[in-house]
């Protein structure tokens, strides 16, 4: 136990050992935050809940945590189900890290996402037609919980690879497909975390056996993309790799081709349920309120009068005040990365005007600013409204779904293309039933794997085109 830190309330076990935690992810099958919720009801704003580790409520805790500036690392115990790969995600070191995010920025910049928004157009068009196709009124409806998914995961290697198509040897040894597949849920991050590497790989057989067959395919694109360097590809034509590469010329992270496979993998575990969540939020809260449905479909009504004419491009959709505030209530509910994002004081520092001292690990989960009931009041009720008030502003700087600062989503511009481009298309082209109502305004519950897991009614569905 760490003496410094006794000053600090909590529950007496977690002093001594980090099993009252590992016992809330594992048996308790992700309820830590639940827990910690708890906690801080219990002890106050600032809670001990391990032998060297401070969980923060405030939300002045939050910027001084993550925000421009921080200079912390990530928790090696937090992050240790990803530190064995060679990806950004997985790297600890602040200033590894800032240097490793400027090789893979450009690719996901606004201008860049702007220049390939065609691409997520088109992933839209043929996602609705197969939805129609699919699940059409005298067909099984769709479980949404699990068809937002597939799209994502598509959409998000078609973006980092447009050219995929015209890479021979994955083309004609049939892997090609493996790229944009995924599996039924993306990670197992607790048991990832907590278990030994043997046990995981058994008992996540499935999801191992399709990442490792895409890593296999991504390796294929990566010699590929190696070969050809320096290629006299344009910055626009260019696919992932040959970014990562140009923007790495002078200094390249060892075992180029592992890397770039890696770095492309960890673009659907950090981007399919991440943005699949606030879209399953932003429908079923859609849906379940004809006031917000009629809103939202009048305004879509406005800006995109004739079906027959080309869908509104990305800068009008980002001017439509009901779809951002959809757009944001569904982000927010979603909470987005759960889980206390754990970072590692280097030096003795203040944290929300408390003195902390070195290697003290801190964090806050996201939870405790998104549903705020004081920021946010009924924070469990799906209200776009709330940001449509006079000063609604300055809410924004609450909602941290993509966290803040040095090590925040690299992936932002591109999620809200994504979300933009799907939920507009959607409510603007289908007519869209619901099977059941009450399904939609049931209660649930959000546990924690990291990223959060909705547990609850999922929302079956049924769909027919708009005629105009
Ligand atoms: C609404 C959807 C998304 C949300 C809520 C989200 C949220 C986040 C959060 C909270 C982090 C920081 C994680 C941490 O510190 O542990 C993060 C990092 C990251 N995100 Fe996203 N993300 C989203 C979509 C995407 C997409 C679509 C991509 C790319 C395809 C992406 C790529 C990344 C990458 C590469 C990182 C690692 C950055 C680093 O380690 O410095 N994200 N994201």
């Amino acid at each position: 136990s760490d003496k410094r830190l006794d000053k600090y309330p909590g529950p007496f076990i977690a002093r001594w050992t980090t099993l009252y935690k590992k016992y809330f992810e594992t048996i308790m099958h992700g309820a830590w935050v639940d827990e910690v919720e708890r906690l801080h009801r219990l002890y106050g704003p600032i809670v001990r809940v391990g032998p060297k580790e401070l969980h923060f409520s405030n939300p002045d805790a939050y910027n001084d945590i993550y925000a421009v500036g921080s200079r912390f690392a990530k928790d090696p115990d937090t992050y240790s189900a990803v530190t064995s790969f060679l990806h950004l995600f997985g790297v600890l070191d602040p200033q590894e890290a800032l240097t490793r995010r400027t090789m893979i920025q450009p690719y996901f910049s606004k201008r860049s996402v702007s220049d390939r928004t065609w691409l997520v157009q088109q992933k839209v068009d043929q996602y609705l037609d197969e939805l129609l196709l699919k699940h059409a009124k005298d067909k099984v409806p769709v479980d949404l919980e699990y068809a937002l998914r597939p799209f994502f995961s598509t959409t998000i290697a078609t973006f980092a690879f447009p050219d995929l198509e015209q890479c021979h040897a994955l083309t004609t040894s049939g892997l090609a497909s493996t790229v944009t597949d995924t599996p039924d849920r993306n990670t197992i991050w607790f048991l990832m975390k907590n278990l030994h590497p043997v046990v995981v790989k058994i008992l996540t057989s499935t999801t191992t056996r399709i990442s490792l067959k895409e890593m296999d395919a991504l390796e294929i694109l990566a010699a590929d993309a190696l070969q050809s360097f320096p290629s006299d590809v344009e910055e626009t034509n260019a696919n992932f790799f040959h970014i990562l590469l140009k923007r790495s010329q002078f200094k390249r992270p060892p075992n180029p081709r592992k890397w770039l496979a890696s770095e492309a993998l960890n673009l659907k575990f950090a981007g399919v349920d991440t943005t699949a969540n606030p879209v399953f939020f932003a429908i079923r809260g859609v849906l379940g309120s004809h006031k917000i449905w009629d809103k939202l479909t009048n305004e879509l009504y406005d800006a995109w009068p004739d079906l027959e004419g080309p869908a509104p491009d990305l800068v009008t959709l980002e001017k439509l005040p009901y779809l951002t505030a959809v757009i944001k209530e569904g982000l927010r509910l979603s909470i987005g990365v759960i889980t206390p994002m754990n970072r590692v004081v280097g030096e003795d520092t203040i944290v929300a005007g408390e003195y902390i001292p070195a290697r003290t690990v801190i964090g806050m989960s996201n939870s405790f600013m998104h549903l705020h009931p004081d920021i946010f009041p009924e924070p469990h009720v799906f209200k776009p409204e709330r940001w449509l008030q006079e000063n609604s502003q300055k809410l924004d700087k609450y909602l941290v779904v993509f966290s803040r600062g040095p090590r925040s989503c690299v992936g932002m511009h591109f999620a809200w293309c994504m979300m933009y481009l799907l939920l507009a298309n959607m409510f603007r082209k289908l007519e869209i039933y619901p099977t059941s109502a009450d399904d939609l305004r049931a209660p649930f519950h959000l546990r924690d794997d990291f990223v959060s897991v909705f547990v609850g009614k999922s929302v079956h569905l049924h769909f027919e085109r708009k005629q105009n």
